[in-house]
């Protein structure tokens, strides 16, 4: 297996404060990462240091080999806006713009594709997604699950290696995070390494594996292999995840 993210004794704090000492983990090429752990233990931190939108104080971030940490903050623009996409619990979108407008922008800032590639690439998104009925309308006329529908749209319309996601289903129902989740684990298929902090189990039993943050460190992982949805003992998958929580006292 192929490591993609190699993450070598990060450490974080916020001026006294430390947030995330002695991480180490990998990440191999087309996983499925769900970061978990109690309120205010480091995981948005975690995902941000790992992913350049913040930078750890020690410690190295290998990307295909390549050391992120390091890289001034135009490389590490570029490498963001081409190799990742990353969803938030609020989609971000840009008001007065279209469900369609906001998709292909990244697509024409990051310059790799042709205009035309790049909207082709949007409506194929659009329909893998369904919300190809939505493209034309204003961000503020469509619901929170369109709108999350559309932010993933975004995040991959440059084809990137992997796809962050902050609590991406943090201010959706049941149904629709369900929704939003069969779309990640499609993404994820066909082979987008894919890495979320979630308080959501049933989100987190969706992902190969689990890591546990305590006080800034890992404290434990799970490994639950790939996620199947024509699984039959799907709920044996929560259950393993459910038993494994409650060790970690969450
Ligand atoms: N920019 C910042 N400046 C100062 N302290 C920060 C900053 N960002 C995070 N922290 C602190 O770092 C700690 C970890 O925060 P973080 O948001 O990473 O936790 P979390 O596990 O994601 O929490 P939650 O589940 O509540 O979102 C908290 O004590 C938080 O107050």
């Amino acid at each position: 297996m192929k490591t993609i993210l190699d993450v070598r004794n990060l450490y974080k704090s916020f001026k006294d404060t430390k947030v995330l000492s002695d991480i180490n983990f990998k990440v191999y090429e087309g996983e499925f990462i769900a970061i978990m752990g109690q309120s205010g233990s480091g995981k948005s931190t975690l995902l941000y240091s790992i992913s350049g939108m913040d930078r750890p104080n020690s410690g190295n971030v290998l990307l295909y080999g390549q050391d992120i940490s390091s890289l001034d903050d135009e490389k590490m623009s570029e490498v963001r806006l081409k190799q990742m996409g990353f969803i938030f619990q609020h989609s971000y979108l840009l008001k007065n713009l279209s469900i369609r407008d906001n998709i292909v922008l990244p697509g024409f800032k990051s310059g790799t594709l042709s205009r035309e590639q790049v909207n082709q690439n949007a409506d194929a998104l659009m329909v893998k997604t369904g919300i190809v009925s939505v493209a034309d309308h204003d961000i503020k006329n469509v619901s929170g699950g369109q709108l999350q529908r559309a932010s993933i749209c975004r995040a991959l319309i440059n084809q990137p290696d992997i796809l962050f996601g902050d609590e991406p289903t943090g201010s959706l129902n049941s149904s629709t995070t369900k929704e939003v989740m069969d779309i990640i684990n499609n993404v994820n298929r066909e082979g987008t390494t894919v890495i979320i902090v979630t308080h959501d189990a049933k989100v987190a039993a969706r992902a190969d594996r689990v890591i546990f943050l305590m006080d800034g460190n890992i404290h434990d992982e799970l490994n639950l292999g790939k996620y199947d949805r024509g699984e039959k003992k799907k709920s044996s998958r929560e259950e393993r995840l459910s038993e494994w929580l409650e060790k970690q006292g969450f």
